[in-house]
């Protein structure tokens, strides 16, 4: 460690991190893990083309901050994802860092141990062991990827990923974006408005050149080839909802106009519920319905879910304190609701399907 004020007197420490190759030996992805997570990026994507008429599910608490709490989770939801594995592709929110409106918590990543020491080392050691036991088990892994360090150590476990309402307009993580191997859902801003999102997909899709840490952990120059898998999510903003019809419709017609393939996901939390656990259900269920009547622009549903409804407040220091697997940023469902919910978007798959089917059958 070695102070560096002399010379940028507001920078009060500077210390070293593993590389991330030096991370990935230590926790390496089984052939077996890669599978999962390659397979299910490939799913993804034919979800997104129409080719794959299953509906993705993008489920799990708004933050981790106990990886034990996560893990039960997880074990309820690989089992669950089994049961509906013929309508429904599900993937875990496993979101390790956490944009801020102004201050606080900003995700396991940053502050493992949830008391302001920072440990952001121990933070990606973690966040990548437990994304490796969740893979492991099976069932594929989601995530933001926020600081443009961080995609580096973790994202060959990640199958999907989301560029937040607060970064989507960002040059840094456009470019970042364009070097992953994976999906990306490009949120609309905190407005609402949906074109930043169209100018997202449309930048990731080129290439770029831009400085990056290496896989060794040395300073670098990194060429991108592009990511043609960015889609739009629509997740309401100040101005309300825009889960509905219209406003479906519209984001769909600006795709085209643009285009892009007419397909996004619609995030049931956020600015879609004003930030209400119970009004999830509410636009679950009208999605669901829409779904049945043969919507096909939707591929895809997020939805903000724990062990515990609800959420509680976080004060660093005092995890003693806290209600074991709810939520310390954004309220979620629980896990009663979250099985409803998910029956609920199976079951429409498979009334969708049946419509699909119809006029051969009457053929
Ligand atoms: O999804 C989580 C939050 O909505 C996002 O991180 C912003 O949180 P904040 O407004 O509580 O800072
Ligand atoms: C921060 C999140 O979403 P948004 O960027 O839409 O606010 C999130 O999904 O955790």
């Amino acid at each position: 460690m070695h102070t560096v004020r002399a010379i940028h007197p507001r920078i009060e420490v500077v210390e070293p991190l593993p590389s991330p190759a030096a991370l990935r030996a230590e926790i390496p992805l089984s052939l077996g893990a890669q599978d999962v997570v390659l397979g299910a990026r490939r799913d993804i994507v034919q979800t997104l083309k129409g080719t794959d008429d299953r509906l993705v599910v993008v489920t799990g608490p708004c933050s981790v901050h106990d990886p034990v709490a996560a893990l039960a989770y997880a074990e309820r939801l690989s089992e669950l994802s089994r049961d509906v594995s013929g309508e429904l592709l599900i993937v875990m929110r496993v979101y390790v860092e956490k944009p801020r409106t102004r201050l606080g918590w900003k995700g396991l990543v940053s502050d493992p141990r949830l008391d302001g020491t920072h440990d952001l080392a121990s933070g990606l050691r973690l966040a990548r062991g437990l994304m490796a036991e969740i893979v492991g088990m099976g069932l594929p892994v989601a995530c933001e990827f926020l600081d443009p360090a961080v995609p580096a150590y973790l994202s060959d476990l990640v199958s999907w990923a989301a560029i937040g309402a607060r970064t989507v307009e960002s040059q840094i993580h456009r470019q970042f974006t364009s070097g992953l191997d994976m999906p990306v859902g490009m949120k609309n801003g905190t407005a609402g408005g949906v074109e930043h999102a169209i100018d997202a997909i449309v930048a990731a899709a080129g290439g770029h050149v831009f400085p990056a840490v290496g896989d060794d952990g040395s300073a670098a120059i990194v060429a991108t080839a592009g990511n043609p898998d960015c889609h739009v999510v629509l997740r309401g903003g100040a101005n309300g909802p825009n889960y509905g019809p219209v406003d479906v419709a519209r984001a769909l017609d600006l795709l085209g106009s643009a285009g892009l393939p007419r397909s996004l996901f619609v995030d049931a939390s956020h600015g879609n519920s004003g930030k209400d656990h119970e009004r999830q259900p509410v636009v679950v269920g009208e999605i669901a319905e829409r779904l049945a009547l043969g919507e096909r622009g939707i591929a895809g549903v997020m939805v903000e879910s724990f062990l515990t409804a609800g959420r509680q407040d976080l004060v660093l220091g005092r995890t003693d304190d806290l209600t074991f697997g709810q939520s310390v940023t954004d309220a979620c469902v629980d896990w009663g609701q979250t099985i409803r919910m998910i029956e609920d978007l199976a079951q429409s798959v498979t009334a969708r399907r049946r419509l699909a089917e119809a006029p051969l059958l009457a053929g």
